[in-house]
């Protein structure tokens, strides 16, 4: 089918907007279309912005240049961040383009541990709206302001309520950083295209005093609405995303507070193609990092003892996730629950404890007596594994460390908490109390370290390797649901990637400039699972997966205006083609 040229026609007429003439200048204003100096002479003369632009005409290497020189150049992370945020509002394909091919210089400042910074600087950052801003005011009328957003191919959804941002706790309306950080990743590290994603900040109040006072604050200026009103808002925005654009529409949970963060989960999980990154991303990408270490040391996850420091919603996902490895090791689920230990801040997780237990650690409270030290509970454990999640830096001590390596020959220890602040220990301390023997991944980076000459370099055991390729898997192939499955399988594809290079330099993570691959073989697993287990809608269902996948990713390379605007004159009776046409409109 083909269609008519005039939509493409218009883009070079005037337009009086306000009284306002207004041109090709639009294409220059619209982050999704403009080229910067890269718009080549011809393009300048027929979108009629000949003139607007400096005479250089650059490629969009020369840009990532010009771009790489400023980002060096700025005095701190967080003007790093500001200098990208300003790239992502200007020019979209640049701004992906240069995080998608710099992930190890860029992924900590859109990503953790700067977005984390960024996020308690909110107020003072903010420039430009990107995303949506939903509060309890707007109960009975969400779909109305989900209207209000101009794309009508919205696929990947991710939605706070800002109470526990990353490991920094409640920051209310200044979470809104998280959405659009995890979705700045889902098109540079998944493909998925810029237009399909949407960030949203549910403001339901924030009970953080410091905000409440806070001059800067752009947020509600009321304590956190709870109980069944809250309920009833996450209800109906569950609903109105998918009246809105689709029942199949990915809407992913991120840095709700433990209370809400597993019961949303169970209450939506087999309603929506949704999922909590922080439980389900989280345990997924620990499964990986942990199944790589069995490699290394020669045994099943069986064989292991895990104490969790913390037993929130992402400590009790992974204790989950492990408990469902060591059952397909053989043992039965009772064994498997035995083997894994938890420590909070109210002590161990036993029965009876005198703080009582909520939620879905009771599973991994052990019939012991109270203790309510964490150094005493590890000397009871004696774990082969320790994990942290509870974001209290420093708790994983000297003494823990060097315990650890008293009693393991290759202690496993990850210091999941982020931002880099809130870790549990640095990778420094785990390899120097090990004496480089320590197995250790972080959820936020750190600098190689070097001890006696041999330099470790520890992975990141972050979900970003997990839920990019995840989304992206789940949305090309219309998923109407996501299972604890998805994550399992795409654990294990994570670790399959991780070389004897790696381990040999003690990472349990591949290295993060592969992290696309994975993606598109995480997305891949996804699809695959969606098959098997009958969640998958599109059909028929693609032979070739891969090469289907990367069919659907974006483009960052700019699009050519020329073909359009250039090649197919009204007067020459041309045509543009569907696909032409929806080239243009993706473009637009
Ligand atoms: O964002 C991250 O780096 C991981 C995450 O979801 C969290 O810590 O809440
Ligand atoms: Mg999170």
């Amino acid at each position: 089918m083909v269609r008519s040229t005039s939509l493409l026609r218009a883009v070079s007429k005037d337009h009086h907007i306000l009284g306002l003439r207004s041109r090709g200048i639009d294409i220059i204003r619209n982050p999704r279309t403009n080229k910067g100096m890269a718009f080549t002479l011809p393009e300048r003369q027929v979108l009629g912005i000949h003139g607007l632009l400096p005479p250089t005409v650059l490629t969009q290497e020369e840009q990532l240049y010009r771009t790489m020189q400023s980002f060096t150049r700025q005095p701190t992370d967080l003007d790093r961040y500001i200098l990208l945020a300003g790239l992502q509002d200007r020019n979209e394909k640049l701004f992906y383009r240069i995080v998608s091919e710099n992930v190890e210089s860029m992924m900590p400042i859109v990503y953790t541990p700067t977005v984390g910074l960024a996020c308690q600087r909110f107020g003072l950052i903010y420039r430009r709206p990107r995303g949506l801003f939903v509060t309890i005011h707007d109960r009975g009328h969400v779909f109305e302001l989900l209207s209000n957003w101009p794309e009508e191919s919205v696929k990947a959804v991710v939605v706070t309520d800002g109470e526990r941002i990353l490991g920094l706790g409640d920051l209310g309306a200044f979470g809104m950083g998280i959405p659009i950080g995890k979705l700045a990743l889902y098109t540079a590290l998944g493909g998925v295209k810029p237009h399909q994603c949407l960030p949203i900040m549910l403001d339901v109040g924030t009970d953080n005093e410091d905000l409440l006072d806070n001059k800067l604050y752009i947020g509600l200026r009321q304590k956190r609405e709870r109980g069944p009103v809250y309920d009833e808002l996450v209800d109906e925005l569950m609903h109105a995303i998918t009246e809105r654009w689709g029942a199949n529409t990915l809407i992913q949970h991120e840095d709700f507070a433990n209370a809400n963060a597993q019961r949303l989960l169970d209450k939506y999980q087999q309603r929506y193609c949704m999922f909590n990154d922080d439980i389900q991303g989280t345990a997924g990408v620990a499964l990986a990092g942990l199944l790589a270490s069995l490699r290394v040391s020669g045994k099943q996850m069986k064989d292991h003892k895990f104490l969790f420091q913390g037993a929130g919603s992402a400590a009790c996902g992974i204790a989950n996730f492990l408990v469902l490895q060591m059952i397909e090791d053989g043992l039965t689920e009772e064994e498997a629950v035995s083997r894994v230990w938890m420590n909070d801040a109210d002590g161990l997780v036993v029965q009876d404890r005198p703080a009582g237990m909520s939620g879905t650690k009771a599973r991994f409270a052990k019939d012991h007596p109270h203790l309510n030290n964490f150094e005493d509970a590890l000397e009871i454990v004696k774990p082969s594994i320790l994990i942290g999640a509870c974001a209290t830096a420093g708790v994983f001590t000297e003494k823990v460390l060097k315990n650890m390596a008293l009693w393991n020959e290759r202690p496993v220890i990850f210091a999941l908490s982020n931002p880099t602040s809130k870790a549990e220990c640095t990778a420094e301390e785990a390899y120097t109390h090990t004496e480089g023997r320590a197995l250790f991944a972080s959820g936020s980076p750190f600098d190689p370290v070097t001890i006696d000459g041999t330099i470790f370099r520890p992975g990141q055991g972050n979900n970003a390797y997990i839920f990019p390729g995840v989304g992206l898997g789940a949305i090309v192939c219309g998923m109407r649901r996501i299972s604890d499955k998805v994550f399992l399988r795409a654990a294990r594809t994570c670790a399959d990637m991780v070389t004897e290079l790696d381990l040999s330099q003690g990472r349990l993570y591949p290295p993060l400039s592969s992290i696309r691959e994975i993606s598109v073989r995480i997305a891949v697993a996804t699809i695959q699972e969606g098959y098997d287990d009958g969640s998958a809608t599109l059909d028929p269902e693609p032979r070739d997966k891969e090469a289907f996948v990367k069919s659907k990713m974006y483009d960052f390379r700019y699009d050519s205006f020329l073909p359009i605007l250039y090649d197919w004159p009204e007067e020459a009776g041309f045509q543009a083609t569907d696909q032409q046409f929806s080239n243009f409109r993706d473009m637009t």
